[in-house]
């Protein structure tokens, strides 16, 4: 099993508050792997230091072997890290096309079949000559998607890609992310729709208050007594 995505001892501090306290995540190719926690529970952090957004004051994160904590994120972007953000960061006036085509600042330009793979995949095939200011939310998260993956990265971030999807359409991002992973792209999820997340994922890491709490398959961190307390009173 290749690891992909090595996360060791990650620390990150804001003007005396630890984010994160000594983290480390394994993501396998092959797998999604979910990220969840309670708000505040360092999730966002962790994927910003994954996508070279900010650098930790201790730990390494290591892409298919390669050491990258210090290189920024236009470069992660060419070392194959792909992701999405939760403001989608799109280009409005341009067609689901043209964002496509353009890809992630600092990656390299997608093909034209590699763009119309990823709308298939996504289900916005039909959608490429519209104006993404012409599209309803939903598809437009799907859009970003689309534009994280055709630049066929090796890793994917993927930030909160179900937020304000109908259920239709999280069923179809649950199918393509399962498409996108085999066999040999990782998936670092971050995702507030349990069912999408123990239904897509091969494993999870719990964060609480900027620690790892929990990691292991999803029938394993629905059952952990520490996930369980941790989530009590949030439904
Ligand atoms: N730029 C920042 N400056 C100061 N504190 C920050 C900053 N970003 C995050 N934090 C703090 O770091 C901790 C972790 O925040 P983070 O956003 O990573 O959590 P999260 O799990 O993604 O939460 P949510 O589910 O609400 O998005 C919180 O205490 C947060 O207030």
């Amino acid at each position: 099993m290749t690891r992909l995505l090595r996360i060791r001892d990650v620390d990150v501090e804001f003007g005396g508050v630890k984010a994160l306290d000594g983290v480390s995540v394994d993501v396998t190719a092959g797998h999604v792997h979910g990220l969840i926690g309670p708000n505040g529970s360092g999730k966002s952090t962790l994927m910003d230091v994954a996508g070279g957004f900010l650098r930790p004051a201790r730990g390494t994160v290591e892409l298919a072997g390669r050491r990258v904590e210090r290189r920024p994120a236009h470069r992660r972007a060419r070392d194959g890290i792909g992701r999405t953000f939760q403001g989608l960061e799109l280009f409005d006036d341009l067609s689901v096309a043209e964002n496509l085509s353009v890809g992630l600042v600092g990656g390299a330009r997608p093909a034209r079949a590699d763009v119309e793979w990823a709308a298939g995949l996504l289900g916005v095939a039909d959608e490429l000559d519209r104006l993404v200011v012409e599209l309803p939310h939903g598809r437009r998260r799907l859009v970003s998607v689309a534009r994280a993956i055709a630049g066929r990265p090796r890793v994917l971030l993927l930030d909160e890609p179900a937020a304000g999807l109908e259920t239709g359409e999280t069923a179809e991002l649950g199918r393509a992310l399962r498409e996108i992973v085999a066999p040999e792209t990782a998936i670092l999820l971050v995702e507030h729709d349990m069912q999408l997340v123990m239904g897509v994922c091969d494993r999870v890491t719990v964060l609480q208050l900027g620690g790892v709490i929990a990691e292991g398959s999803p029938a394993e961190i629905r059952t952990d007594p520490r996930v369980r307390a941790a989530y009590l009173g949030e439904g």
